[in-house]
């Protein structure tokens, strides 16, 4: 665990993400989400706050296990209407010279040669300050919108991710030389073209010839960001990933996630410290205990428990509106997020349906909720890290920018006079800033470093 924490800020490109009803505050910004100027201004609130990233969530599909149909999710704008995270980050990069992107891309629907152009030519323009959080999706009827007949099964989503992931790090570390480009004006050549490989990529669900378009970026591969935490989602991780979003509902859950992973990490070669592990947090500060007090009951009074079930229906794949109180429930592996699913289920089994929902919408019993002084957030937020080792966090937003604008201007100062957070940025890649001192590329460790070279360079 490092010393300094890092923080991720949760965002989407949408008008409801996590923390539903929300929109309809009179402080909230979060309808502004169309306007280039909420993305800015964000970007820039964030850089003042020190933060790692923006985290940018997506789906390409709607939330339509509720009632059996979309139409509450479209009413309350759970997470539709959703428009494209790339396309802001641009913009943002202009406005910031340090704070990283993290987009997130599904591997079960695009193909990989495109993705892979797009995150390179992201990386060049944000001069090294981008990661790609990848997802294997959950709503089904995504699949349908890429031209599948139907949702591909969950671990054979992850057996597609691995092979997405394979043709990538060929593209971004094998197919050019990284000192390929030579720029030589006087022999009016750019490119050495010797030093540009084709990758023959023939595998079970793609098939790329190459080459990559894009030369070399500053990273080379982005940062990979993942939350997988089912078997085969943390196996995912333990393989690729180098931020990992560990996400439940207690200390000892998340403590035992985070050393798994690590001992995955180093089962697989890439030692213990290879990964940067960052929890949800709900973060809620007020001048006094009053103020945060009240300042967490306004926002618990306008929480749409509909708009909670739309959300748990497309994880879990369970509705919600068809279920008894009283009534407990059982895993069917439904092919939606497996560990949401197992989670929530058992809890249904011990305590009735009631108490998942009553848990999902009022956040007082999350032990990752945290509300009240200054003082009293760092003291928990430093008690946190302690009892689950996790690197640092993703601040979830009640109010947009409301909540990042709190702890920028409340939170970060009083973690810095405590040395846990940084009180400049000293690296400008996002990978040295999550690695400091290992450099802006992967390490030899990691599986693409494998590619380098393998095409017939170097
Ligand atoms: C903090 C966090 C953010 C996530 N963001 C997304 C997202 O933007 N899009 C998506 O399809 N899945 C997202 N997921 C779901 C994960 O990709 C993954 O499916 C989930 O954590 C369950 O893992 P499992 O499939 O191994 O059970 C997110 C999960 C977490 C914990």
């Amino acid at each position: 665990m490092s010393q300094l924490l890092h923080f991720n800020a949760f965002e989407m490109n949408t008008v409801s993400h996590i923390n539903h009803g929300l929109w309809v505050h009179p402080e909230n910004r979060r309808h502004e989400y169309t306007d280039i100027e909420y993305w800015v201004e964000t970007a820039q609130l964030l850089e003042r706050g020190l933060f790692d990233a923006m985290f940018l969530a997506d789906v390409v599909g709607t939330y339509s296990v509720y009632r059996g149909s979309r139409d509450a999710a479209v009413e309350r704008g759970i997470q539709i209407p959703n428009n494209d995270p790339f396309l802001i980050v641009p913009a943002m990069a202009a406005v910031t010279k340090d704070l990283g992107f993290a987009v997130t891309f599904a591997t079960t629907y695009e193909s990989p040669f495109a993705n892979a152009r797009r995150l390179s030519t992201l990386d060049h323009l944000t001069k090294g300050r981008i990661a790609w959080n990848v997802v294997t999706g959950y709503l089904p009827d995504a699949a349908k919108n890429f031209g599948l007949s139907e949702q591909v099964t969950h671990d054979v989503r992850y057996e597609v991710a691995e092979e997405f992931l394979e043709v990538s790090y060929k593209l971004w570390e094998g197919s050019w030389d990284r000192d390929a480009v030579v720029r030589d004006r006087e022999r009016a050549i750019y490119t050495d073209p010797r030093k540009v490989h084709e990758i023959g990529h023939v595998g079970k669900y793609f098939t790329v010839d190459g080459p990559h378009l894009s030369e070399p970026s500053p990273q080379g591969t982005p940062v990979i960001y993942q939350a997988g935490s089912s078997g085969a989602g943390k196996l995912f991780a333990a393989n690729n990933a180098e931020g990992v979003f560990v996400s439940s509902r207690t200390l000892a859950e998340v403590a035992k996630n985070v050393a798994d992973l690590r001992d995955l990490t180093e089962q697989v070669g890439r030692g213990r410290d290879a990964i940067r592990a960052l929890a949800s947090i709900n973060i809620v500060i007020g001048e006094t205990e009053a103020e945060a007090k009240r300042k967490t009951e306004e926002v618990l009074a306008l929480r749409d428990v509909h708009g909670y079930l739309v959300h748990i229906g497309g994880g879990t794949g369970i509705d919600f509106s068809a279920v008894g109180k009283n009534e407990t429930l059982e895993f069917r592996g439904r092919g939606h997020i497996e560990s949401s699913e197992a989670a929530h289920t058992r809890d249904a089994k011990a305590n009735g349906a009631q108490f998942v929902i009553d848990k999902l919408t009022d956040p007082r019993g999350d032990e990752f909720f945290v509300s009240g002084t200054v003082e009293q957030v760092a003291d928990r937020v430093e008690e946190i890290a302690e009892a689950t080792g996790v690197d640092g966090f993703n601040l979830v937003q009640y109010l947009s920018p409301g909540t990042f604008t709190d702890v920028v201007e409340m939170l970060v100062p009083e973690l810095q006079k405590r040395g846990r957070y940084r009180t400049e940025y000293t690296e400008h890649t996002l990978r040295e800033r999550l690695f400091p001192g290992r450099g802006s590329q992967l390490p030899a460790t990691h599986p693409a470093a494998a590619y380098r070279g393998a095409f017939g360079g170097e």
